[in-house]
């Protein structure tokens, strides 16, 4: 199983990123330079935090418009898991695949601190290893993090079950209280926390370890080597 940690002009969690397959899931890992990168090789897509571009126009507009994005819809279309975190997710709505836009905090303002969220949908390939219902508690770390989507959308969304995480004491206004969202076809997870930055219990909380162990169990599940 091999990771891609696709890095653009500005990203900063992708090191955080590597870490938690390399040294906390004990999988193989590469960070990727957006402008060279082959990512037919790769078995899972990681989109990670920062300010690409510095942020320039909307958070994650221009780096949508990278040649790579056609890679990771690729590999979307194949159903590989996709995962994009904050600048991440950002990327991700820009570049369609996933509905909705982000819209600059409530109180226009940067913050950085740990929320709780509750996690809406625990069937994911992403959230198999949680609690539906259960609480979590995660990094923010976000000026643009205030999901917006209309009313059609939202009850989709709703309907399908795509709301995977959702902040129990919203702090940016998201619609829903809406913290992490997938694609209708559930390989293709958006959320501005960081479950990168919350993988050993050693620095105080280890909630964003399981993400990526359910990443790791779905693609086991899916790739039984029959002896
Ligand atoms: N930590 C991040 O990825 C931040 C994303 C984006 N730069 C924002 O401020 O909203």
């Amino acid at each position: 199983m091999k990771f891609a940690v696709v890095v653009f002009p500005g990203s900063n969690c992708d090191r955080d990123m590597y870490h938690a397959v390399k040294d906390s899931l004990n999988e193989e890992v590469d960070l990727v330079w957006y402008q060279d990168a082959d990512l037919s090789e790769y078995d899972v897509i990681l989109l990670p935090g920062g300010f690409s571009y510095g942020d320039y126009l909307r958070s994650g507009a221009i780096a949508s418009t990278s040649n790579i994005v056609q890679q990771i819809k690729e590999a979307a279309a194949q159903k590989k898991p996709v995962l994009g975190v904050c600048n991440g997710f950002q990327v991700l709505l820009e570049s369609g695949l996933l509905p909705g836009a982000m819209l600059p905090n409530r109180d226009l303002k940067f913050m950085c601190h740990h929320e709780e969220l509750r996690v809406e949908n625990a069937e994911t390939m992403f959230s198999s290893e949680y609690q539906k219902g259960g609480l979590i508690h995660l990094p923010i770390a976000h000026g643009e993090g205030n999901y917006y989507c209309d009313d059609a959308t939202y009850q989709q969304l709703k309907d399908n079950e795509q709301i995977v995480f959702t902040y129990t004491n919203n702090p940016n206004g998201s619609t829903g209280d809406i913290a992490g969202i997938v694609n209708e076809t559930g390989n293709v997870l958006g959320m501005m926390p960081h479950p990168e930055r919350a993988v050993e219990s050693l620095l105080g909380n280890a909630d964003g370890l399981r993400l990526f162990q359910s990443i790791l169990m779905y693609w086991r599940n899916n790739h039984v080597i029959h002896a």
